[in-house]
């Protein structure tokens, strides 16, 4: 008897002192300090104002950016319950000519990661497809919307306006600190990457520490070079316009105008205005201080855009907010590298005028987060590194088919003097105006509504193929035979290094990839 009361003391003893260690530590936790997780790391961060000023600061992710994809990415994996440290250079609204139209496939991820809320308030504007512009000739290529939820749709808005929202809302979350810095390098010990040293506003030098570092340092990244190959291709360049009150002739609808010598694109990006962005090809654009760009787009460019269009299109220019910026293309080259992932831009990038690459970053950040979805612990890098290698190839069947065909259309899209590309050009304008599945099929590839390489592939050869088909109907002469001949060649010429460099087997078969296998099997 007396046994048995000593060893129901004890028991109630110790359930009393787990009890009041559980209330302490939670009691800690709500305050913002946690248990020290390495010895070299003294506090780990879980509070916003506690995070910012601390040397050393440890959390679960560093990411370095935020723009379309850091903060996306922020509010995702702060949402899953981890530590986020997002570090951006620049916290007020970004006020630039990039990022301002999303394609429909972009606004399902945005649902999917509980983002969609961003598009509103802003005054976005829908679209509801593409509208394209040949020689005074015109057909509409509507979104097909019809099997998906009745939001979906493109969405215009000013890309500073979307930014903000977006790092509101994952700042937001207690888990997640969002600080002003500019990262200056990536912490590496033996080969992994543990965190990234940055200067503060006030010209601090800190560093923080993670087990995982996510770069999206965006276009220009200065962090990628040692995380991957990047071979930057700079094809031309965007000149962007603002037009006020201008009525487009189809009205929510993004306007893709066929000219010469390169596409100009059209989209409403606020209920009075309208963005007009001029491809301007080659490695440099006429001078806007000289007064030779306002000349060239009133000369060149002015007499090609649809008539409803022109007084608008003159006034902007003469109102002279004219910006630049390169169009840039680069293919994933990635070295996976425990303890750093890219994402976004500094990824990947491809030719503007389709409008994919929010839509690929968004893609890319819900195939991550399924990814690390499964994982409490990232402290292990090398075998966190050997499981993430499949995220570059989860993600290509997506990410590549927009890369690919933004690319291809660009170089098909262009004037050239040569007849087999012109044919090309203009076999594309007539198979996408024969409607149907004709149209369906490649604006569900380029609006990311269906995503799938083989389409893309069957898609551009069928165009390829209807191009020759009319070269040589009624009656083939030899000429006609040998443009249809160098047509095809072209057509091969244009979309095969651009399938090479995104990797054949990733994108077709990915199945086929080692690092594919890490991937639990629901992600995949
Ligand atoms: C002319 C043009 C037009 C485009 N139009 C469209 C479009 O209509 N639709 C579309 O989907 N895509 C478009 N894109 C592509 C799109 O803008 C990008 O794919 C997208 O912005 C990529 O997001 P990101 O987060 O990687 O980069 P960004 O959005 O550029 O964000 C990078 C962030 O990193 C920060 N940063 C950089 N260096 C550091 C550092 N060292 N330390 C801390 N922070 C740092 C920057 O301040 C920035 O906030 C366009 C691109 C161009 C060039």
């Amino acid at each position: 008897m007396a046994d048995s009361s000593v060893f129901g003391w004890i028991l109630c003893s110790v359930i009393t002192l787990v009890a009041l260690c559980g209330v302490v530590l939670r009691r800690r936790k709500q305050k913002g300090i946690s248990v020290n997780r390495t010895k070299t790391v003294n506090i780990v961060l879980t509070n916003n104002r506690e995070c910012g000023s601390t040397e050393g600061s440890h959390a679960d992710v560093i990411i370095v950016g935020a723009g379309v994809a850091g903060s996306a990415l922020a509010y995702t994996l702060g949402k899953d319950g981890r530590q986020v440290h997002v570090i951006e250079r620049d916290l007020t609204e970004p006020d630039r000519i990039v990022g301002e139209f999303l394609q429909p496939g972009g606004y399902l991820k945005l649902m999917e990661l509980g983002l969609e809320d961003c598009v509103e308030g802003i005054d976005a504007q829908q679209a509801f497809g593409y509208a394209l512009f040949k020689d005074g000739k015109h057909t509409r290529l509507p979104y097909p919307l019809e099997k998906f939820h009745p939001d979906v749709s493109g969405r215009g808005f000013h890309n500073g306006l979307f930014i903000q929202r977006m790092r509101g809302k994952s700042a937001s979350l207690p888990n997640v600190h969002l600080e002003q810095g500019t990262v200056t390098s990536l912490l590496e010990e033996k080969g992994i990457i543990r965190g990234v040293k940055y200067k503060t506003k006030d010209g601090r030098e800190l560093t923080a520490f993670a087990p995982l570092t996510i770069v999206c340092d965006g276009c220009s990244s200065n962090l990628r070079r040692s995380l991957c190959n990047p071979k930057v291709d700079i094809p031309s360049y965007f000149v962007g316009l603002v037009l006020e009150n201008c009525h487009l002739p189809y009205s929510n609808y993004g306007h893709v105008i066929l000219s010469d010598p390169s596409p100009i694109v059209f989209y409403k990006f606020s209920s009075t205005e309208v963005r007009c962005l001029v491809d301007v090809p080659g490695k440099r654009v006429p001078s806007i201080a000289s007064g030779e760009m306002a000349s060239y787009l009133k000369t060149v460019v002015a007499p090609q855009v649809p008539p409803e269009i022109y007084d608008s299109f003159v006034a902007a220019v003469n109102k002279g907010n004219i910006r630049t910026m390169p169009n840039r293309s680069m293919p994933a080259s990635p070295h996976p590298t425990p303890g750093a992932l890219l994402m976004g831009d500094a990824l990947n990038m491809r030719n503007a005028l389709t409008g994919g690459g929010m839509t690929v970053a968004l893609s890319d950040i819900v195939v991550l987060r399924n990814l690390l979805r499964p994982l409490r612990d990232l402290n292990d890098a090398p075998t966190l590194c050997k499981y993430l290698e499949s995220f570059y190839t989860l993600r290509k069947p997506v990410a590549s088919t927009i890369n690919t065909l933004a690319d291809a259309l660009y170089k098909v899209f262009c004037a050239s003097p040569d007849q087999a590309r012109k044919e090309m050009r203009q076999a594309c304008f007539d198979y996408l105006s024969l409607g149907g599945v004709f149209s369906t099929g490649p604006i569900s590839l380029l609006s990311g509504l269906n995503p799938r390489p083989l389409s893309l592939v069957l898609h551009f050869f069928a165009v390829a193929i209807y191009g020759v088909g009319r070269l040589l109907l009624p009656f083939p002469s030899p000429k006609r035979i040998w443009i249809g001949a160098r047509l095809i060649s072209g057509a091969s010429g244009i979309i095969f290094p651009i399938i090479k460099a995104e990797g054949v087997r990733q994108m077709f078969f990915p199945a086929m990839v080692p690092a594919y296998y890490r991937a639990p099997p629901l992600v995949k």
